[in-house]
């Protein structure tokens, strides 16, 4: 994985992220002047990283064992959501926890309020910091819900004891209709509801009986909604799991729709409440809801806000075989009714397989939807494999909810044609939190500026702050500015360790850290309602980014404030960083070349691409190969069928029987022997070679050495982490395959630098040319957001505009002098004309990394001219430089 990218997260291709640095290449003769390109957080909902694409992922799905009798209605009816709530409940081990360096240590709960029955529910997810240190260890009931997640990868265990006394000697009574009428209010009058029978109870305990009371009223409401899904009925529902008393804007209309079977599609702003329009029809609806979710931090916090009455699961390449298992034996039970999963998950044939041909899944809700559309701020290849009649063959899924907060007309539609979603169902609300106030100001000197802001009596007394950044390094350096000048501030991206990091995002949550610096990787699902201001450090990359980061503030409608500091050089580097994905017309072909061996590799073939290897000899970021082959796969003809990635070269140890008596008898094990290199003692080989010999398929044979291994026969490794896949169909014509991808690309990176261009554009505009009508000093609320609107609602946004201001320089007198001398000065490399430029604009690529090329004199000399520009002039030098070789 990319050492740069978010750890839970998953790179959209497109970031800006500086790829890792493969071998360095010969050092350049120019002068040394080292510059480091710092790293970059990607966009808000990036791209697939190990994460989300296991490397191991054979085994991360066990086999089915058994599959339930009966997917009817019925059958989903019988396994009531009462019977699902009988579940234990995790104790966690105080000792689990370790204070956070800098803020106070949490104090101590009276004893009286110890435990938050409403903070432990059946989703909950033991992460390794605990906000609060528990006086002593809580004993549950049941476990049933508790999902096992090695979220922060440790593959810790924690034990869970239970403890089931308590349940026999309870007598439940109904009392009549005292329910809460505000989230988190009801304890008191749940607590009416039971008739105790001398028990000393525990919080947690009295926690479970309280809940099956309101279960019993819970289960009538569904059960109403069911048969008449009325706006009456569907409010008592809301009332009665969320405490709410009325339905947002286009919640109830959405969920009348889902509920009726009717794919839909949502946009809502930012913090409007689109969870709810997939977690109440997961209730009402029989079957499970999957929701496709492309972070799996996303989903661990969406599975952590679900209510405890829908119990819910997700899958995830952090977990271990037996996590998985277990979240697997628990959907096949009936127990899970809401489940997370990533748009790769849908490879895995594993996991296909649970579903069988029985249709028990009512409900595929994808998160984020935007990401389906190449002409959104963050597509991602994987997305494209949520196409309904994909879904519709695989899992026989009927009905989707799209849902996105920031997707432009262009993006919707391509979404709604891909889930074959009617026009009739669009739910739009497009407008802005008023709650909101937008200011922009001009900056020379951003650390300064930002210091001056901190200490504006807009800000000054605010409690809950977060300041953006777009490079780790700025994080640090801005977080240790604002320290040295009195303003407490923790810095906060994907590098620092998962405790780390949840232990920020808990301290902040919970008001204990008043300021966060962070890049994009904070903030994904955060739902912290008292944000009051967000700061942008950096230039967003796109109005859409812009939104999503301003929409963390003021979700309690209370007024909150954003501002953007802007300031050229961000602008540059920006706008440099958005050419590290784009990839040459020659490079494709070679590619191409070699996927398909040159028409070598017949049909049903097994193929693997090592990442590192390729991505160094093709100048190609993972991400971008990965790109490909989803489009070889996804594309109007299926060339190929992706797989899950795996660990290709394998080294293989016998330590009982010997190889040739073993040969004899098994024939794997002969093609091995026959297809494998020896070295003292062990053999290596390469999985698809022997797969496609052996003519199995990699994933069984890596069973089969998995059986071998449990028999005590052998033990193996596994290295370099490769996309497989098998070929279906060879193109006839190569030249017209590489161009139609060529330009596929090149537009997606077209789309990308105007979407900066367009929030460079407006920042600007607020800052030198708002009339001032409606906006005042550095505020700039109403422009803004008339900006905005137009923006998305704006038809073509595939149409490149010459209108956006670029701010690029268009010529310099010395860059053809300058690329002749790079190209003399470096005559034994081989360059293409985006390689240079991309040195030229001091960005690295898998080839040409920063820790060889950025010593050279002209790395980053020329970002501030156009790279079109600069790519233009060096295919020029290169052709005259190549003429004079000869
Ligand atoms: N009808 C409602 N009444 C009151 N609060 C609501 C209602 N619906 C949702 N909420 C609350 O609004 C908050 C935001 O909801 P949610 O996280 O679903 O927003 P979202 O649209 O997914 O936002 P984002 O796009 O930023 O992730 C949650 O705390 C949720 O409980």
């Amino acid at each position: 994985m990319d050492p740069d990218s978010d750890s839970n997260s998953a790179a959209s291709h497109v970031s800006a992220t500086p790829p890792r640095t493969p071998k360095p290449k010969p050092l350049p003769k120019a002068k040394p002047k080292r510059k480091s390109t710092p790293k970059s957080e990607h966009p808000p909902v990036p791209a697939p990283s190990s994460d989300d694409l296991p490397i191991t992922t054979l085994h991360d799905l066990p086999p089915i064992t058994h599959r339930p009798s009966s997917s009817s209605y019925d059958s989903h009816r019988s396994t009531s959501f009462s019977t699902m709530f009988k579940s234990r409940r995790p104790s966690f081990d105080p000792s689990d926890l370790q204070s956070i360096a800098d803020p106070p240590p949490p104090k101590q709960p009276p004893p009286s309020d110890r435990v938050d029955p409403s903070k432990i529910h059946p989703n909950w997810i033991p992460s390794s910091a605990p906000p609060e240190l528990p006086p002593k260890r809580l004993r549950f009931s049941s476990e049933g819900n508790f999902v096992r997640l090695n979220i922060n990868g440790h593959g810790r265990r924690r034990s869970f004891k239970t403890r089931g006394k308590g349940k026999k000697s309870m007598r439940f009574r109904r009392r009549s209709s005292k329910t809460r009428t505000e989230a988190g209010g009801g304890n008191e009058v749940e607590k009416d509801c039971l008739e105790e029978e001398g028990l000393d109870l525990e919080n947690s305990e009295m926690l479970a009986r309280t809940s099956s009371c309101d279960l019993v009223r819970i289960e009538e409401a569904v059960v109403a909604a069911r048969e008449v899904p009325s706006e009456g009925n569907l409010v008592e529902l809301l009332r009665l799991v969320y405490g709410y008393s009325s339905f947002r804007e286009g919640q109830l209309e959405a969920i009348q729709k889902v509920v009726a079977g009717e794919s839909t599609m949502l946009v809502l702003p930012t913090g409007a409440g689109k969870s709810l329009c997939y977690q109440l029809p997961a209730l009402i609806l029989p079957g499970v809801t999957l929701v496709v979710s492309p972070l799996v931090a996303l989903m661990v916090d969406q599975l952590k806000h679900l209510p405890p009455v829908i119990p819910g699961g997700l899958l995830s390449s952090n977990q271990t075989f037996e996590e998985a298992s277990a979240t697997l034996d628990r959907l096949r039970e009936g127990k899970i009714k809401v489940l997370f999963v990533s748009p790769e998950r849908f490879l895995n044939t594993g996991f296909l397989s649970v579903f069988g041909d029985t249709p028990i899944i009512s409900l595929v809700a994808v998160d984020e939807a935007h990401c389906i559309s190449e002409w959104s701020h963050n597509f991602r290849p994987s997305y494209l494999r949520l196409r309904a009649s994909q879904l519709r063959a695989k899992l026989n899924i009927k009905c989707m909810l799209a849902m996105t907060a920031t997707a432009t007309s262009q993006t919707l539609q391509e979404i709604m044609r891909a889930l074959e979603i009617s026009p009739t169902n669009l739910i739009q609300i497009r407008q802005l939190r008023e709650n909101i106030q937008l200011f922009v100001v001009s900056s020379e000197n951003r650390l300064k500026d930002l210091l001056m802001l901190m200490k504006t009596a807009l800000l000054v007394d605010k409690q809950s702050i977060i300041i953006y950044c777009k490079f780790q390094v700025e994080t640090d350096i801005v977080s240790k500015y604002l320290c040295d000048n009195n303003i407490l501030a923790k810095g906060y991206h994907s590098s620092l360790p998962a405790r780390d990091r949840s232990r920020v995002q808990e301290f902040f949550c919970s008001n204990k850290i008043r300021v966060v610096v962070a890049t994009v990787a904070f903030g994904m699902g955060l739902d912290k309602s008292d944000v009051d201001a967000v700061i942008h450090y950096s230039l967003p990359e796109s109005l859409e980014e812009y939104i999503q980061k301003t929409g963390r503030a003021g979700r309690d409608g209370r007024l909150s404030f954003c501002h953007l500091l802007l300031d050229d050089i961000t602008y540059y580097k920006l706008r440099s960083l958005l050419y590290s994905d784009g990839v040459d017309e020659y490079a494709i072909n070679k590619l191409l070349c070699q996927i398909f061996s040159d028409g070598i590799h017949q049909n049903g073939h097994f193929c693997s691409l090592v990442k590192e290897s390729a991505s160094r000899i093709f100048d190609m970021k993972e991400e971008v190969l990965l790109t490909i082959l989803t489009q070889l796969e996804l594309g109007d003809v299926q060339y190929l069928q992706l797989l899950p990635q795996l660990n290709v070269t394998c080294s293989l140890y016998f330590h009982k029987t010997s190889p040739v008596l073993l040969s004899i008898k098994d024939i794997l094990i002969s093609t091995i022997m026959k297809k494998s290199e020896t070295k003292q003692g062990y053999f290596i080989f390469d999985i698809t070679t022997v797969a496609n010999c052996a003519g199995t398929t990699p994933t069984d044979l890596l069973n089969k050495l998995q059986n071998l291994k449990s028999m005590g026969e052998i033990t193996y490794e596994l290295k370099d982490p490769a996309f497989c896949f098998m070929i279906l169909m060879v193109p006839d014509d190569y030249c017209s395959l590489t161009s139609h991808i060529t330009k596929w690309l090149s537009e997606v990176e077209r789309s990308k630098v105007q979407k900066l261009d367009e929030m460079f554009q407006v920042a600007t505009f607020a800052v030198k040319e708002c009339p001032k009508v409606e906006c005042s000093g550095t505020m700039h609320t109403p422009c803004i957001q008339k900006k905005i609107l137009n923006y998305f609602s704006r038809d073509n946004h595939t149409t490149f505009s010459n209108d956006v201001c670029t701010k690029m320089g268009q010529s310099s007198p010395f860059l053809h002098a300058d690329i002749k001398v790079f190209l003399q000065s470096n005559s034994h490399v081989k360059f293409t004309p985006r390689a240079i430029a991309r040195i030229m604009h001091g960005i690295p690529s898998p080839a040409f990394p920063s820790s060889t090329w950025s010593k050279c004199h002209f790395w980053e000399r020329y970002s501030k001219i156009d790279f079109a520009v600069v790519m233009k002039a060096a295919t020029l030098e290169l052709m005259n430089f190549d003429k004079k070789r000869g």
